[in-house]
């Protein structure tokens, strides 16, 4: 059902907004990871546009002199699709798809796409196939008869036309049968997990791309696969790790991101029980992000969803070769100093500070920090180990490095 070839890339332009609790720097950072969820996707970004609006249009989302300066844009470059930043309803979707004349998705759309085209599992297949009948179902309204489908492309990665155009009930049927197959091999893994014994489970955590396959192969000299694109992982991998003499489990997880569809948090449940389950988290942070504050509270957001907000949890800041700030001259007097301008040490005096040893600065790529990174995690393990089975605790000494 779900293709899986490879596309030759698509010219698509991105629209965003301004707006009281958006400003013009926020908008831009966000149209800057929808740009690389484009690339991700197979897309070449050849223009942004934003408009400033407190209420959008329920029609068309955004204005009609904004959607004539797109329309323009869109017929002399020769654009495939438009990329919107916030989620459209049906029903301003396909009025901007009749305006533009070409294919429009949202974020949601676009991030489905790209989990359909990365599923490599029957699993993950499983997974995304549901969220994307989910995502289908209140859109069955003939959205896509007026455009080429067969033209394939970024959005088109789902469920076939015919069936759109048949019933919603088939669409509803599916959507039993797919829920009835994971809950089957939900059982299947629940087992297997059982059968892993006392051992200490530990996961790795956090927003998309900050590096967590990176250190869960150098970690565990595993080789799970890891590129600079959004997505690469969406099964989780377990490996045994064993830190001195003290083996544990260590999980490798999905990436969250920002606004993670809804659809998407429901059918990867069952993945995310690798969290929900436990023991020790470790969220890994990309601190040379722009943003990466605001990718921490994503990822509690998301936390807090699957209710495993209070769990043991050390951050692990990763990327720290590459961690950039930005400098004022000393002849500058009128540039503001804001957290841009920290340096690495000036962080780890914020809030960072407050959170003790819980709190690791590494870089996964050029293997610095990780002895300290090893000794945390063996005596965060240690601690779960001998709370749990305190006869043990003679069998793992305090860490030394000769372990
Ligand atoms: N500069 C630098 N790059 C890193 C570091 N760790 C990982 N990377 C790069 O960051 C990119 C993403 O790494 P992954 O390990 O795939 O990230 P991930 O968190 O598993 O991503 P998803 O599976 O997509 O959620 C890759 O290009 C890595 O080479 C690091 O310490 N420093
Ligand atoms: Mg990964």
């Amino acid at each position: 059902m779900l293709e899986r070839k490879q596309i030759d890339y698509e010219k698509v332009v991105l629209v965003g907004i301004i707006t009281k609790e958006q400003d013009e720097e926020k908008s831009q950072e966000y149209l800057d990871e929808l740009e690389f969820l484009a690339f991700t996707a197979g897309g070449t970004v050849e223009g942004r546009f934003t408009q400033k609006i407190d209420l959008p249009n329920p029609k068309t989302f955004i204005g009609s002199g904004k959607m004539e300066e797109i329309l323009t844009f869109v017929d002399e470059n020769d654009i495939g699709t438009v990329i919107f930043d916030d989620e459209l309803t049906p029903a301003q979707q396909k009025n901007i798809e009749r305006v533009l004349k070409v294919k429009v998705l949202d974020r949601t759309s676009l991030i489905l796409d790209i989990f359909a085209q990365r599923a490599q599992t029957s699993y993950a297949r499983t997974q995304v196939e549901l969220a994307q009948y989910q995502y289908l179902l209140p859109r069955l309204t003939g959205l896509w008869t007026h455009l080429e489908r067969q033209r394939g492309g970024i959005g088109m990665r789902g469920p076939g036309e015919t069936e759109i155009e048949t019933d919603r009930r088939i669409v509803r049927d599916r959507i039993a049968l797919l829920k009835k197959k994971l809950t089957k091999i939900d059982k299947q893994m629940e087992t297997q997990r059982g059968n892993r014994g006392a051992l200490v489970r530990v996961a790795l955590i956090g927003y998309t791309n900050v590096g967590k396959s990176t250190l869960m192969n150098v970690i565990s000299k595993s080789d799970v696969f890891a590129e600079n694109k959004l997505f690469a992982t969406l099964d989780t991998t377990v490996r045994k790790v064993v830190i001195g003499n003290l083996p544990f489990l260590l999980t490798d997880t999905v990436g969250f991101i920002r606004k993670l569809p809804t659809q998407l948090v429901e059918s990867f449940k069952s993945t995310l029980d690798e969290v929900r389950e436990a023991d020790l988290l470790l969220h890994v942070v990309d601190i040379s992000h722009p943003t990466f504050e605001d990718h921490i509270n994503s990822v509690n957001q998301i936390l807090d969803e699957i209710k495993s907000a209070d769990k043991p949890t050390i951050m692990v800041f990763n990327k720290i070769d590459n961690y950039e700030h930005l400098t004022i001259e000393e002849d500058d007097l009128v540039t503001e100093r804001t957290t841009k301008h920290f340096t690495l040490e000036e962080w780890k005096n914020t809030w960072m500070n407050r959170m003790g040893d819980n709190v690791l600065f590494i870089s996964a790529l050029e293997r610095e920090n990780l002895e300290e990174f090893r000794k945390r995690v063996y005596e965060e393990v240690r601690r779960i180990h001998v709370t749990r089975f305190p006869y043990n605790s003679f069998l793992y000494p305090e860490y030394n490095e000769d372990l």
